[in-house]
């Protein structure tokens, strides 16, 4: 089974909180959201693989190491994933990025394909699938398995917000996928928000409803 790991700095439950409180604007929650995605991003390349290397400092030969390759993709979930993206790039400047277009259907919660874009060389690449919310858990495993039809190795998840029920979907369906929270909230309602949550990621960082 895949690894859940919840990324509980102080510094990003303090954001999260934030994040959550319905007072927060669209200005306030779009950066904030960039801000808790690039202090997740240390956790998410703590396995980074490195390469002994020797550099002249002023002194002497140093030995140390660098990051071995450029390997990352990122796959936002449009159109709220788009919201973590700069934030993670800030992290990974040199990693590639591919779209997917899934809605939730209100009435059935069944992800709905509507796009999908990946770099040319992205098999090659290890991916991060990125998107505020697990809900159902249904849209990322609709994305995960887009990408692994295509011969892709998506192994990290990265959500803010999740419920139990996603995080237990996921693991099911893809269990050589990490996932990766900012928080594990209680369940989802009737409609199938995650509660607490934050309310629609996506109409909150785009100001719609
Ligand atoms: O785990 P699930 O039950 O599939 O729900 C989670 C999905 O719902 C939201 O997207 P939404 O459908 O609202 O699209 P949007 O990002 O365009 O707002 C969210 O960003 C996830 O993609
Ligand atoms: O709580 C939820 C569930 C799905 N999508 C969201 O944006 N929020
Ligand atoms: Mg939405």
């Amino acid at each position: 089974m895949g690894r859940l790991v919840i990324c509980d700095h102080p510094l990003i439950q303090h954001k999260v909180t934030i994040i959550r409180d319905k007072e927060t604007n669209t200005k306030q929650f779009r950066e904030l959201v960039d801000e808790v995605a690039m202090l997740m991003a240390y956790e998410l390349t703590r396995d980074l693989p490195l390469e002994e290397v020797t550099v002249q400092t002023p002194v002497a030969d140093a030995k140390g190491f660098m990051i071995a390759g450029r390997t990352m993709g990122l796959v936002p979930i449009l159109r709220a994933g788009l919201g973590m993206v700069d934030g993670v790039l800030q992290i990974l400047p040199s990693a590639k990025v591919g779209h997917i277009g899934l809605y939730r259907d209100h009435e059935t919660l069944q992800p709905v394909e509507y796009y999908i874009s990946l770099p040319t060389d992205v098999a090659e690449r290890e991916l991060i699938v990125i998107d505020p919310m697990l809900a159902t858990g249904g849209s990322a495993n609709a994305a995960i398995e887009m990408l692994k039809k295509r011969g892709c190795r998506p192994t990290k998840l990265m959500c803010l917000i999740a419920a139990p029920e996603g995080v237990r979907a996921v693991q099911e369906k893809h269990p050589d996928v990490d996932i990766y929270l900012a928080a594990l909230d209680e369940k989802l309602n009737e409609h199938g928000y995650i509660v607490p949550g934050l309310g629609d990621a996506g109409d909150r960082l785009y100001g719609t409803d």
